[in-house]
């Protein structure tokens, strides 16, 4: 079935952590309003405590405690989130944490061998993930998100901690997964280069409390998201450095 296609609306008017014993209150976010198409990628950008994560958890209804909206066109969108860590269940295999992401008897279980090979994961369907690399734990994480066929796929910084082919060879993985089915995308990282080879268009946060400090196309084809001198001059383009 085709993803429904809905704008998404986002105003967040502010969101404060309340004081915390000595800790005084935190404001985070003040006024980030913005509308996403559908299918584009929008990959969120800026400095480390600037709220990034907290604008993703109030997007994905895991924070409801902000003053603002949220809304899909008037209806429920069908949500994956991708975080830091792949969270997969020790005591299920790479196959069952993939199928446990979707109802019994659902239409999409059927879908789950051909996700597999797609992320190279076939041979590695009854493995458990401390049997596989993190770098592998991260392609079940990404076929989970797929297999669902969200509305909305939500990733919270998803390829850290690995190293530099590896965390390349994911973000080919996932343009190309992407490309396939364009599905509204919100990625987050403070990672210039992987922003600028992933997204459509970037979203710059300033330092908390955050605002929209940049909001810029990426002009870049699927083609030449895998040369990194193309790559680069697009950063050049959007941040003034490479
Ligand atoms: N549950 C919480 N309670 C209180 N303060 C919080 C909570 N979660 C986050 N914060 C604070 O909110 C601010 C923004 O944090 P957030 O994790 O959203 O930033 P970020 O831009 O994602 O940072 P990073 O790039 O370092 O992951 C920080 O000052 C953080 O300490």
């Amino acid at each position: 079935m085709a993803a429904v296609k809905r704008p998404l609306q986002v105003r967040v008017g502010s969101k404060v952590f309340p004081a915390v014993g000595e800790r005084p209150e935190n404001p985070v976010l003040r006024n980030v309003e913005f509308q996403v198409e559908p299918g584009s990628f929008v990959v969120i950008t800026g400095p480390s405590g600037g709220g990034k994560s907290t604008l993703l958890n109030i997007i994905a209804g895991l924070d409801k405690d902000f003053d603002g909206t949220i809304d899909f066109d008037g209806d429920k969108p069908r949500l994956a989130f991708v975080f830091q860590s792949p969270r997969l269940l020790p005591w299920r295999t790479v196959y069952e944490n993939i199928a446990l992401a979707l109802p019994k008897g659902d239409p999409r279980l059927a879908n789950i061998p051909e996700m597999l090979k797609r992320v190279g994961l076939t041979d590695a369907a009854t493995a458990y993930p401390e049997m596989i690399s993190l770098g592998m734990q991260r392609r079940v994480a990404l076929a989970r998100a797929f297999v669902i066929e969200p509305d909305l796929l939500l990733m919270d910084e998803p390829f850290v901690s690995l190293d530099d082919p590896t965390a390349h060879a994911l973000r080919e993985l996932l343009v190309e997964l992407w490309h396939r089915k364009p599905t509204t995308v919100l990625f987050v990282t403070h990672d210039r280069p992987e922003a600028v080879m992933l997204a459509t268009r970037i979203l710059r946060l300033s330092a908390a409390p955050a605002t929209i400090s940049q909001d810029v196309p990426v002009r870049l084809s699927v083609a030449d998201r895998s040369d990194r001198e193309k790559v680069r001059a697009e950063q050049r383009r959007i941040f003034g450095e490479a």
